[in-house]
């Protein structure tokens, strides 16, 4: 049977039908539960919905939405985010993907769109269409009979207090602004839409694996909300021991001493002999945070976010540079859209980048650049593997001078 590709600006998009082949496509059930379908119509952003058709049957979806991402000098900016992907097994490796990607990729930057953003399922997609690893997530466990913390603590008076019983409606109400303060602190952090917190919370419908989750916040001496987390709890016994592990969802803090506070509560729980965490940065404050660090392991470290740049003067000019410099940088594009030689000129005080005749410093593609654009990894260590090239003798220690960020890059949303 033909394949036809659509698109939602189409009339006839049957979007019920394309929320199927989503759950479908990600093996969560032959159908999505028609409640879940009817709050997502209800309640979504739902951006660009993209798929393939044969006949009634939907068989590749697609989606990109409007996104800001938090990026060095801590601002934010737009970013053409993708999500959604799936074709289902019979259609797979005829080229949907590409179609429908290249097609997405293509308006992205006619309408102005300077990146795009994707947490990859694998590795292997999405660096032929120019996207590069951009952030890191690490998982940790930490063992709460090593971490050292009194089996009485509690959070001294003086620096806030701890509420444990705090159910999602506060969650909603005290979240949005919360994260608001929190995401621009952290490169590599987005935006989270309205719907994020009634899903998070239960208040959206959910699949049958959903469990409530514990929350739990925090407020500091003059009664700010400065951190927040949700966790789960399995009530496991050894042989008439507790023996639980506590899982954390997400947890939000704008102060380190928020996130003591937070991770000290969680983890000095009565029944709670263990906690672990799946989306903290690699340079996470955890360990350092308890009394013995080394009771906290990472167990876990994969590529997260993969940026795509789209227009790359815009994008350099939008982040913030803590030194001066200045590069010239030759971009190669797979899918020529956003190639050229460009002169970063750059500063604490601001930055510009505009097309040039000067000879470059370094020659790197798409993916490369994204790569380096939240300064996660090093121009040093891309050079290293092969995948940027030094032009001008020096212009690698410059580059990894000018890009430097303090902090490891962290995306803490799934999206
Ligand atoms: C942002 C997100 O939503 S991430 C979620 C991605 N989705 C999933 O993982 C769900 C399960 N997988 C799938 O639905 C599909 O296999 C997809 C979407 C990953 C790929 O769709 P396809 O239509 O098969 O891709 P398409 O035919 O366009 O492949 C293009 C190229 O990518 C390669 N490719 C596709 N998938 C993979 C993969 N998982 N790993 C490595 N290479 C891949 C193909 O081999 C092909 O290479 P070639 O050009 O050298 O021949």
């Amino acid at each position: 049977m033909d394949l036809q590709l659509r698109s939602s600006t189409d009339g006839s998009f049957d979007t019920e039908e394309w929320l199927h082949a989503v759950t479908r496509g990600f093996l969560r059930a032959p159908r999505m539960p028609e409640k879940e379908v009817a709050e997502w119509l209800a309640r979504s952003d739902r951006g660009r919905l993209r798929g393939a058709f044969a006949g009634d049957r939907c068989v590749a979806t697609y989606r990109s939405f409007d996104q800001r991402l938090t990026v060095p000098g801590g601002t934010d900016v737009p970013a053409h985010a993708v999500t959604g992907v799936t074709v289902s097994p019979g259609h797979r490796r005829r080229g949907l993907l590409t179609r429908m990607m290249t097609a997405d990729l293509a308006e992205a930057k006619e309408g102005g769109e300077m990146l795009s953003t994707l947490i990859a399922a694998e590795h292997g997609i999405y660096g032929r269409f120019g996207y590069g690893p951009a952030t890191v997530s690490a998982a940790y466990t930490v063992e709460g009979s090593e971490a050292g913390l009194p089996a009485t603590w509690t959070l001294p008076e003086a620096e806030g207090v701890v509420d444990f019983h705090v159910d999602g409606s506060v969650v909603r109400s005290a979240g949005p602004e919360l994260f608001e303060r929190f995401r621009l602190l952290h490169p590599g952090a987005v935006s989270r839409p309205a719907r994020w917190w009634g899903v998070a919370t239960g208040e959206i419908a959910r699949g049958p694996e959903w469990r409530e989750p514990w929350h739990v916040l925090f407020r500091d001496a003059e009664g700010t909300v400065q951190g927040m987390a949700a966790f789960t709890t399995d009530r496991h016994w050894d042989r008439g021991v507790p023996d639980g592990t506590a899982t954390v969802d997400w947890l939000v803090a704008t102060t380190p001493t928020a996130e003591r506070a937070l991770w000290s509560a969680v983890l000095s729980m009565d029944w709670v002999r263990r906690v672990r965490a799946d989306r903290l940065p690699p340079d996470a404050l955890l360990p350092d945070l308890l009394p013995n660090p080394r009771a906290a392991r990472v167990t876990e470290a994969n590529d997260f976010l993969w940026i795509r740049p789209l227009d790359v003067p815009a994008m350099l000019r939008s982040r913030g540079y803590a030194v001066e410099g200045e590069l010239v940088l030759e971009v190669t594009d797979p899918l020529g859209l956003a190639g050229g030689r460009f002169l970063l000129t750059a500063g604490p005080d601001g930055a510009d980048c505009v097309p040039t005749g000067r000879g470059a410093d370094l020659t790197l593609d798409t993916t490369a650049l994204g790569t380096l654009y939240l300064g996660d990894r090093p121009a040093s260590r891309l050079l290293a593997l092969g995948r940027l090239a030094e032009e001008t003798p020096g212009a690698v220690h410059r580059a990894d001078l000018l890009l430097a960020e303090p902090r490891r890059a962290w995306t803490p949303d799934v999206f």
